[in-house]
C-alpha cells in the first residue's frame, strides 16, 4: 500500500519534558487511521507538529514524497493537508453557506483559480459540501446559531473546501452526545471513501475507534505503544491495561 504521509523520529520537547518523543507513523492513502492513547500520550502536541502549528525538536514529516517539516500551516495546506477543529475556524456571522463559499474562495485565490470558477460554480460546490455533512438545512443559517454537532460538521465542511487529500481530525466527536457522535462519524466515513480522502484522527471513544479505523496506533507517554490493524490492536493485552490502568 503506498504511504501517503511518513514521520519518522518525531520529537517535541517543552522545556525539559518531552510531549512526544521518536514517533514513527506511517498513514496509507486512502486509510482511516486513528491515533489513540489515554489523557496527556502526546496526541494533540503530534497534530500540531504534522500541520506545521509547532516546530518538532527532532525528525522529519513527509507527505507524498515531500519533506514538510518545520513549514508553516498554509504552506502544509496548500499542500493538501487540512486540520479540522485546530482552533474555532467558524464564522459565527456568516451563514453556512457563505462560509464555505468564502472558504472555497480563499482555496481558488490561493491556487490562482479565480478566473476559472464563477460565482455560481462556488455556490454550487458549497451546496455538495454542506449536503454530503448534513448541513443542507441550515445552509442560510448563521454559524453561530448550530447546535454543536452542525458546528463541528461545519468545520469539517470548511477543512473539506481546501480540498485536502489528507484530512486530521482531533477529536472529533468532543462533547458530542452519542447521537450526534454516530451521525458525525457516518459522514466522515462516507466521505472519505466515496472521495478516496485519506483520515488522520485522534480519538477517547474506543467504540468509534475500532468501528471505523482502518489502522490504529497507540500512543502513551509520547510514544508509540503499539500500531496495526484495528482488531489487532483491539486484542493486544497491553494496550487494554494502559486504557483500563488510566483511563476513568
Ligand atoms: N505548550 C506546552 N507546554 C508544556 N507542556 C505541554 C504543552 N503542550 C502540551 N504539553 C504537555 O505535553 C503532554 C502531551 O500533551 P497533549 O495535549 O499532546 O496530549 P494528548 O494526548 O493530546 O492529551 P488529551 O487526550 O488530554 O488531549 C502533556 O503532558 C501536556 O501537559
Amino acid at each position: 500500500m503506498t504511504e501517503l504521509l511518513t514521520i519518522r523520529g518525531l520529537t517535541r520537547d517543552f522545556g525539559g519534558f518531552r510531549a512526544v518523543d521518536g514517533v514513527d507513523l506511517d498513514v496509507a492513502q486512502g486509510a482511516i487511521h486513528s491515533v489513540i492513547g489515554p489523557n496527556g500520550a502526546g496526541k494533540s502536541t503530534l497534530f500540531s507538529l504534522i500541520t506545521g502549528e509547532r516546530r518538532p525538536t527532532a525528525g522529519t514529516v513527509r507527505f507524498d514524497g515531500r519533506d514538510l517539516t518545520g513549514l508553516a500551516p498554509h504552506a502544509v495546506t496548500r499542500a493538501g493537508l487540512a486540520k479540522a477543529f485546530q482552533t474555532t475556524s467558524i464564522f459565527p456571522r456568516l451563514t453556512v453557506g457563505e462560509s464555505v463559499c468564502a472558504a472555497l474562495a480563499a482555496r481558488n485565490a490561493q491556487l490562482r483559480l479565480l478566473r476559472s470558477r464563477t460565482k455560481a460554480g462556488i455556490r454550487a460546490e458549497a451546496e455538495t459540501i454542506c449536503g454530503a455533512l448534513g448541513l443542507a438545512e441550515h445552509i442560510h443559517r448563521a454559524g453561530s446559531a448550530l447546535s454543536h454537532g452542525d458546528q463541528r460538521a461545519l468545520e469539517v465542511a470548511l477543512a473539506l473546501a481546501t480540498a485536502p487529500r489528507l484530512l486530521l481530525l482531533d477529536e472529533p466527536t468532543a462533547g458530542m452526545s452519542p447521537f450526534e457522535t454516530k451521525r458525525v462519524v457516518d459522514q466522515i466515513t462516507g466521505l472519505a471513501r466515496e472521495r478516496g480522502l485519506t483520515v488522520l484522527f485522534s480519538e477517547h471513544d474506543l467504540d468509534t475507534v475500532f468501528s471505523i479505523s482502518d489502522e490504529v496506533t497507540v500512543m502513551h507517554q509520547g510514544r508509540v505503544l503499539a500500531h496495526g490493524p484495528a482488531a489487532e490492536v483491539r486484542a493486544n493485552d497491553e494496550v487494554m491495561a494502559v486504557y483500563l490502568g488510566s483511563e476513568p
